[in-house]
């Protein structure tokens, strides 16, 4: 496995062209926050605003509709109930479904209509909740341009894998038999994995343990694919992008707060631009 560092994501996040249109940055659909998760929802459209992303939509509980406008005004927002969402879904560049999900039957529902409604040209993140539905209820996803981003828990549902199993030499085989598309295993460090490419990430720290770090990931992974396009190493600079956020504020805080890790994206994507 090889370590993914800073000048490799710099070779993804190149300047932007003068006449660039936010057409062109990708329709991030978000699928995300449940009644109680609410803010999961907030973080990873947060996430995915502040990493570049060219519109985004969050489909939520309707609870959650006035707090994501105060705290996001350039998300746009549908209730997940709404008869509409199927036809947002076909039309988005990028679906993240799972983050705040919840598991119980309602959550079920609304990941079974993501999985039908996503088109084949579509990069799908699957995340948290979504993670944790698909192994308890078996559901076999066969979208190719699916990313997965479980941590050691998570993937030990979906695969059956204990975490001290989860290595650099097994992980890739268990992802090439059993998960279509890019595994990112979070952890420390996180891995991300592809058929013909396997990475470790150098950024990142313990600062980044605080419920919600996970849920911003998801935001960055979208927006990086919206404007960068589905491969290994557009995930992996996401991943990097993303921790080096957080490295940055652990540079003079304890903490790297969720919020503010997805608040500091656009300095290292600007950092790497100039690169
Ligand atoms: N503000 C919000 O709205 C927030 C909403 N959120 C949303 O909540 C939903 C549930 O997600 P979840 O991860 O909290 O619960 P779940 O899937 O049951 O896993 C917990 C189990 O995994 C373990 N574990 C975890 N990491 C590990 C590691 N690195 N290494 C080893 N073990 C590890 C952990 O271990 P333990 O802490 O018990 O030692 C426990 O056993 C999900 O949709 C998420 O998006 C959260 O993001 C929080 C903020
Ligand atoms: N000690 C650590 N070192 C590096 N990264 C960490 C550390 N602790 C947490 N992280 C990162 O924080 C994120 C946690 O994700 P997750 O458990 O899904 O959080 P949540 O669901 O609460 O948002 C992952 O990206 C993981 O790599
Ligand atoms: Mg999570």
């Amino acid at each position: 496995m090889q370590d993914f560092t800073e000048s490799m994501a710099a070779q993804v996040v190149r300047p932007r062209n003068n006449a660039n249109y936010k057409g062109q940055n990708g329709h991030i659909v978000i699928v995300a926050g449940n009644e109680r998760f609410g803010g999961a929802a907030i973080m990873s459209a947060q996430a995915a605003v502040y990493a570049g992303a060219g519109l985004v939509t969050v489909a939520t509980a309707a609870k959650n509709h006035a707090p994501l406008h105060a705290r996001l005004p350039e998300a746009m927002v549908i209730d997940w109930a709404d008869a509409n969402l199927p036809i947002l879904l076909r039309q988005a560049d990028v679906i993240v479904v799972g983050p705040g999900l919840g598991v119980d039957a309602a959550a079920l529902g609304i990941l079974s209509l993501v999985l039908s409604a996503v088109t084949d040209s579509a990069a799908l993140i699957i995340d948290g909740s979504a993670i944790t539905l698909i192994a308890e209820n078996h559901i076999k996803v066969l979208h190719q341009q699916t990313i997965w981003t479980p941590h050691p828990i998570e993937l030990q549902r979906l695969v059956q894998l204990a975490p001290p199993a989860q290595t650099d030499i097994v992980l890739p085989v268990v992802a090439h038999d059993q998960l279509p598309g890019i595994l990112v295993a979070k952890g420390a460090p996180t891995r991300t994995i592809a058929d013909h490419a396997a990475f470790r990430n150098t950024s990142g720290g313990p600062a980044m343990a605080t419920g919600g770090t996970g849920d911003t990931l998801t935001g960055v992974i979208a927006a990086f694919c919206g404007q960068f396009g589905f491969n290994v190493h557009v995930v992996a600079a996401a991943v990097w992008t993303h921790s080096a956020a957080a490295d940055l504020l652990a540079a003079d805080q304890y903490v790297a707060v969720p919020s503010q890790v997805a608040a500091a994206v656009p300095k290292i994507m600007r950092r790497l631009s100039q690169q």
